[in-house]
C-alpha cells in the first residue's frame, strides 16, 4: 500500500531553522513546504543548512490567498519575543514587533484552507499577554483544542535552563492523544509520553527544578577534537574572557564547570556582554569547584574563564552536528541567531506529540 502523503508544514519566523530541525527530530511524517523570515543573514544560514532559502520579507504583508496556495496542514511559529520579555517594556500586542503575528492569526479566519494544527513558541510571559488572549480567541472560533506547556531542556536531560512557553493546537475533528489535558497549561513533559495517559493535578504545577531528571554534565556538550578530547585553550583563544571583564563583573557572572549539570540561558547578547547573557566555562584544571561559593576576583581570574563557542551553544540547543554557519557570518551574528533560536530537545518531542494521531 502507498504511504500517505506527508503533512504540509509552513514555518513562520524560521531564523536559523530550529523548528525545522525539531520537526526532523520528531520523526513526524511532515515536510516544510515554505519558510518565512525577514532577516537575510538568518536566511543565509537556513539556506546553507537546508538548501532552501526562506521567503524573505515581512510576514505582516502576507494575505489569506498567499497562504491558501500552500494548502498547509500545520503552521509552526516562533514570533519575536521582545513584546513579552520581563526585561522589555511588555507592551504585548501594542508592540510593533507583535503586529505580524496578530495579522496572520486573524488571517486564519478568512482562509479557505486554514491549518489543522498549530504550534507556537515564545518566552515565559507570553501566556499572560493580551496577544495570548487573541490567540485563544482565534483558536476557539475555529474549533481548535489546545494544550499549553512551559518546559525547559533541563527536563529532557540537557544541562541547560531555557524555560519557554509552547502552544499546541489541533482543529476538530483532530484530537490529541491525551485529550484529558486539553485547555491546560502544563509544566511537565509527562503527557508527551504515550505510556502516560493521565496527568495529575500536582504535575501541572511542577517547576523545571522539581522535574530535573539526571542531566548530562556540561562537559558532554563541549567542542571535541576528532580524537574525542576537549579542545585546549590555545585553540579556543578567541573565547577567553578578558581579565578586565572579570574584574568588573566578578561574581555577577554565571560560572559553570565541566562537571556542572546546568547552565543558564544563552541570549542573543552572549559574547557581547558577560552578565545575564549566558554561562561562562571555568577551564582551569587546578581549581576545585565549590558550588555556590562566592570567589574573590583573584580566584576568579585563575579559573581561566571562557565563553562557550557557537558550536557548543548549538549543542546546548541540541542542534545536529551537521548544522553550521556559512563563512561570512561573524561570531556576534552566530551568537545572536543562536540566542533567538530554540531547543530541539524540547520542541522535537512536542512536535511528535502534536502530529501523533489519536
Ligand atoms: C524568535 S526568532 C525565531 C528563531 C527561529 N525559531 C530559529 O530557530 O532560529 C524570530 C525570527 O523572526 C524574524 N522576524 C521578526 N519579525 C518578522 C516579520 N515581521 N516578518 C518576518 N520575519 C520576522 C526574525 O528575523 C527572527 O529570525
Amino acid at each position: 500500500m502507498e504511504a500517505p502523503a506527508p503533512w504540509r508544514v509552513l514555518e513562520f519566523y524560521s531564523g536559523i531553522g530550529g523548528m525545522r530541525y525539531s520537526l526532523m527530530a520528531s520523526g513526524a511524517r511532515a515536510e516544510v513546504v515554505e519558510a518565512f523570515d525577514i532577516n537575510d543573514v538568518a536566511n543565509d544560514v537556513y539556506e546553507h543548512n537546508f538548501g532552501h532559502r526562506p521567503c524573505q520579507g515581512n510576514i505582516q504583508t502576507l494575505t489569506a490567498s498567499d497562504l491558501d496556495k500552500y494548502k498547509a496542514h500545520a503552521w509552526l511559529l516562533s514570533p519575536p519575543c521582545q513584546p513579552y520579555t520581563r526585561q522589555g517594556l511588555q507592551k504585548h500586542s501594542a508592540d510593533a514587533r507583535a503586529f505580524s503575528f496578530i495579522k496572520i492569526l486573524n488571517l486564519m479566519q478568512n482562509m479557505r484552507y486554514p491549518p489543522q494544527m498549530l504550534f507556537v513558541e515564545n518566552v515565559v510571559g507570553f501566556e499572560v499577554s493580551d496577544t495570548h488572549d487573541q490567540l485563544l480567541e482565534v483558536l476557539s472560533s475555529l474549533n481548535f483544542n489546545l494544550q499549553e506547556f512551559i518546559l525547559s531542556p533541563l527536563q529532557f536531560g540537557v544541562p541547560y535552563s531555557r524555560p519557554r512557553y509552547f502552544c499546541l493546537a489541533k482543529r476538530e475533528p483532530m484530537r490529541f492523544q491525551n485529550a484529558s489535558v486539553n485547555n491546560k497549561l502544563l509544566r511537565t513533559p509527562m503527557c508527551l509520553s504515550q505510556t502516560v495517559n493521565s496527568t495529575s493535578q500536582d504535575s501541572e504545577h511542577q517547576t523545571e527544578e522539581e522535574q530535573d531528571p539526571v542531566c548530562k554534565p556540561v562537559k558532554d556538550f563541549l567542542v571535541k577534537e576528532p580524537d574525542g578530547c576537549i579542545q585546549n585553550e590555545t585553540i579556543l583563544q578567541d573565547y577567553i574572557v578578558p581579565l578586565n571583564l572579570i574584574e568588573r563583573w566578578g561574581n555577577a557572572m554565571d560560572i559553570v564547570y565541566p562537571e556542572s549539570k546546568r547552565c543558564c540561558c544563552f541570549t542573543k547578547s552572549y559574547y557581547r556582554y558577560v552578565k545575564g547573557t549566558g554561562s561562562l566555562l571555568a577551564t582551569s584544571e587546578n581549581l576545585k569547584w565549590v558550588p555556590e561559593e562566592k570567589l574573590p576576583i583573584s580566584s576568579l581570574k585563575e579559573l581561566h574563564l571562557r565563553f562557550f563557542t557557537p558550536r557548543e551553544v548549538a549543542n546546548f540547543h541540541s542542534f545536529p552536528s551537521s548544522f553550521w554557519f556559512p563563512d561570512h557570518i561573524s561570531f556576534r551574528q552566530q551568537y545572536a541567531m543562536l540566542g533567538n533560536s530554540l531547543s530541539v530537545a524540547v520542541v522535537g518531542p512536542l512536535l511528535r506529540y502534536l502530529f501523533a494521531e489519536a
